[in-house]
């Protein structure tokens, strides 16, 4: 399909070293603009460099706040090539007619294995016994060595990633438990802990699966920690956000915890070249990650193809399916029609308005599809239109109030 803003001008800016399999998509796709970066950018340049782009692709490091989107004044749609969305103001990004996707399964498995290595590593004490070989020590000992097999493992937050541990983990024989704020199917034998404190104190192995929410931050505390059993252990591969890491530096210290496997930080490095500061640095019975969960090249392929895809089809079709700011609105193309894109505010009046403006112009539409959220509106209407009158109608349209996008697709 040739689109009306010819695709060849259409600016991809990939940031963060997101899997060449994106590139590889957008290029196959028709786009030849790319820009490619293997870092996430400092904050000036990320201004700098968003002002032209019309596609942004990002992973989890850079911060697409409301001051950074207010510089995007082309930007048509955001790439997360991940699972988290919270590096992105979401809310700003629907206001400014911007749609937001993501990948929410590709990488589920590769953090579900790690956290399974990691419950059988910790419960062995290797990261101790590996840091004290490599210091010429020597510890063969069974003490504080324990199997997977019939201990019990917390889950808290049992989504795409809880479930795939919990399968897992009982694959092992343990025995598993989990806490949700919302009513799971438990697979195999799980079961539901009463409360968030009722895990804490049961499970011997306790591992975080919740997304950053404002319920989220800080939600594993001194209290919290207090109430996991003595010598129990923590995995979190969640956000840095989740937990106090000083707390949980305080628990281990006291040796009320016995270890810990920590995947993600409060404040992480922008790239590989800067510096990893942590309150656990030097603790021989953690396992420290950097971020790298979801960081096999199976997840990271298949996320490059996954969400390069849907930003292709937005772009080309207008397709909003899987949005995860935005109403979604997923179409089939009409290619003897002219596609045109209206995003508002959603206020009373502006389909009217918009019907109003076809009628007067006594422009056939051939479909119109209308979602809306409780902030936006998102109308594709294909009409029977030549090229200039479909020009026309895009600036007239441009022109009604509650305006925030219009554009002619095709
Ligand atoms: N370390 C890494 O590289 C990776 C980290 N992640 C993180 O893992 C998180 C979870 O991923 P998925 O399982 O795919 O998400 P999901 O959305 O499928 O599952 C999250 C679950 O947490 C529950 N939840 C939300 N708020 C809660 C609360 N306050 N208390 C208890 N449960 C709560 C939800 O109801 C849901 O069942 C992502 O949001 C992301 O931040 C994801 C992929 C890779
Ligand atoms: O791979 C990344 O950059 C981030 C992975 C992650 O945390 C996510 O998918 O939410």
């Amino acid at each position: 399909m040739k689109t009306s803003f010819p695709k060849q001008d259409i600016k991809v800016l990939l940031l963060e070293g997101v899997s060449r399999s994106a590139v590889e998509s957008f290029q196959r796709a028709g786009y030849s603009q790319l820009e490619y970066h293997e870092k996430a950018l400092p904050e000036a340049e990320l201004k700098a460099r968003i002002a032209e782009a019309h596609i942004v692709g990002i992973r989890s490091r850079t911060q697409l706040t409301d001051e950074v989107l207010q510089q995007a004044k082309r930007l048509i749609a955001v790439g997360c090539f991940c699972i988290g969305t919270n590096q992105v103001d979401l809310g700003s990004a629907r206001r400014l007619g911007v749609p937001v996707f993501n990948a929410p399964y590709s990488n589920t498995r590769s953090v579900a294995e790690l956290v399974i290595a990691e419950t059988i590593m910790l419960l062995r004490g290797v990261p101790q016994k590996n840091a004290l070989c490599h210091r010429g020590g020597w510890t063969k000992s069974a003490a504080g060595s324990f199997e997977a097999r019939d201990k019990v493992l917390g889950i808290v937050g049992y989504g795409h990633i809880g479930t795939q541990v919990g399968v897992l983990a009982e694959s092992l024989g343990m025995r598993v438990i989990f806490h949700d704020i919302e009513s799971k199917l438990s697979l195999g034998n799980a079961r539901a802990a009463n409360s968030l404190e009722d895990l804490l104190e049961r499970a011997d192995v306790v591992t975080l699966h919740v997304p950053e929410t404002p319920a989220t931050q800080m939600m594993i505390g001194t209290r919290e920690l207090a109430r996991m059993r003595k010598g129990s252990l923590l995995i979190n591969a969640s956000r840095g956000t989740v937990v106090d890491i000083d707390a949980l530096a305080a628990s281990l210290r006291s040796e009320h915890l016995a270890g810990a496997a920590v995947d993600v930080f409060p404040v992480e490095p922008k790239g590989n070249d800067d510096a990893f500061v942590s309150p656990l640095l030097g603790m021989d019975n953690v396992i420290l990650t950097p971020h790298i969960g979801g960081s096999t090249l199976e997840a990271q392929d298949n996320i490059g193809i996954e969400v390069a895809a849907k930003l292709v089809r937005y772009s080309d079709n207008g397709s909003t399916l899987s949005a995860v700011n935005f109403p979604e609105v997923s179409l089939p193309e009409h290619p003897r029609s002219r596609r045109l894109l209206h995003i508002h505010r959603n206020v009373p009046g502006v389909l009217s308005r918009i019907n109003e403006l076809f009628s007067a112009g006594n422009i056939n539409i051939d479909a119109q599809f209308l979602q809306t959220d409780s902030e936006v509106g998102y109308v594709v209407i294909d009409v029977a239109a030549d090229e200039k009158q479909s020009g026309e109608l895009r600036d007239r349209l441009a022109a009604i109030p509650g305006t925030l996008r219009s554009r002619v697709l095709y």
